[in-house]
């Protein structure tokens, strides 16, 4: 019964997903073997450096991957038990768009420069929720000033909007039915300290009150910290190190975490030098074997060379895939 209830808790389950991107005669290995679960009303942060394959990872799950490039080799996603590779077209649809919903960084690549804010969000309730024009219209207003954004601007378009309000609009659009998973794909990163804290903020007030689940990707760690009760790292399109917030940077493990944070400005304590991970990141057409991290990494042995290191329980909450599992007793 317990197991069953475990289970049921998973929203989000990839398992073993592996894609890759092909063009030119070239082959891009963007995500491999990937492991990833959510559960309901859980905020996961899904952090690393450009190139490691998080947005490839997002884009599998909305099933947004450019044609005929990107394609899933491996693996499979489920969505409530449901394989959402195996899915029939329609119930997929359904799916993404009503059930799971996307914000992407640049807000204007998901709105529609021709119609106005209001009529958009509109469209996007009477697709969905099978309302009418004017109860579709009602509702359009109320989820705009749940974001901060007055109903008289409903009539205006995109381009008259400021870059904070643009992304409040696009944090509206993916909101218009209530989902219950929402993927928000670096959605702060355009916009200055003080809109991006507001962001912030209005997105963990929205997923507490909806008790909807949320995967936010990023580079910032902070925001990890702010928003997310687990974190998972992602280096040459593989998880190398999960768990929740609190063990993953207090006790990071693997030397690619360690280099994260101790890359990190810190506000407390004596001035430090930042360290920055040497080297560049993993390249998806060229991946090493064993550890994809192993030609960056001060700790690398023989082994890490050869074999990719399986994932490890440290405890119920930190996970790693690392041979060299560190900075456990603080020797970072
Ligand atoms: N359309 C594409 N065609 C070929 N290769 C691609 C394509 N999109 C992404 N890639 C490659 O796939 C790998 C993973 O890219 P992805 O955008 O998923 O990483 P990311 O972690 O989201 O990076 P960023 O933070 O810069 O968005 C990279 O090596 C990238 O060059």
């Amino acid at each position: 019964m317990i197991e069953r209830e475990l289970v049921m808790d998973e929203l989000l389950k990839i398992s073993n997903l592996s894609v890759e991107y092909r063009s030119g005669g070239k082959v891009a290995k963007a995500v491999n073997n990937l492991n990833l679960t959510i559960k309901k009303g859980q905020a996961m942060g899904l952090v690393g450096e450009s190139g490691a394959g998080k947005t490839t990872t997002a884009l599998s799950v909305m099933g947004l991957l450019p044609e005929n490039i990107g394609m899933i080799t491996e693996g499979d996603i489920t969505y409530n038990g449901e394989s959402l590779i195996q899915m029939k077209e329609k119930q997929k649809n359904n799916i993404r768009g009503k059930k799971i919903s996307m914000v992407f960084a640049n807000p204007l690549s998901s709105l529609n420069p021709v119609f106005t804010i209001g009529h958009q969000i509109t469209m996007v309730l009477r697709k969905h929720k099978n309302l009418s024009e004017k109860d579709a219209k009602k509702e359009a207003a109320e989820i705009l000033k749940l974001v901060g954004i007055p109903d008289y601007r409903m009539g205006d378009y995109p381009h008259q909007f400021s870059g904070g309000m643009r992304q409040r609009v696009g944090i509206a659009a993916a909101l218009a039915c209530s989902p219950e998973l929402l993927i928000a794909d670096e959605p702060t990163t355009a916009l200055d300290v003080t809109i991006q804290a507001q962001i912030l903020e209005l997105m963990k007030d929205l997923q507490k009150n909806l008790n909807s689940s949320l995967l936010m990707i990023t580079h910032n760690l902070g925001i990890i910290a702010e928003l997310c009760q687990t974190v998972a790292v992602m280096y040459g399109g593989e998880v190398v190190e999960y768990g929740s917030v609190q063990e993953v940077f207090e006790h990071p493990s693997h030397w690619y975490t360690i280099g994260l944070l101790n890359a990190v400005p810190k506000l407390a304590g004596e001035r430090q030098r930042l360290i920055s991970i040497p080297g560049n990141v993993a390249n998806a057409q060229m991946l090493p074997e064993g550890c994809k991290f192993h030609p960056r990494c001060s700790r690398c042995i023989e082994k890490c060379k050869a074999k990719r290191p399986d994932m490890i329980c440290l405890n119920e909450k930190h996970y790693v895939q690392c041979w060299e599992a560190g900075g456990r007793n603080g020797e970072q």
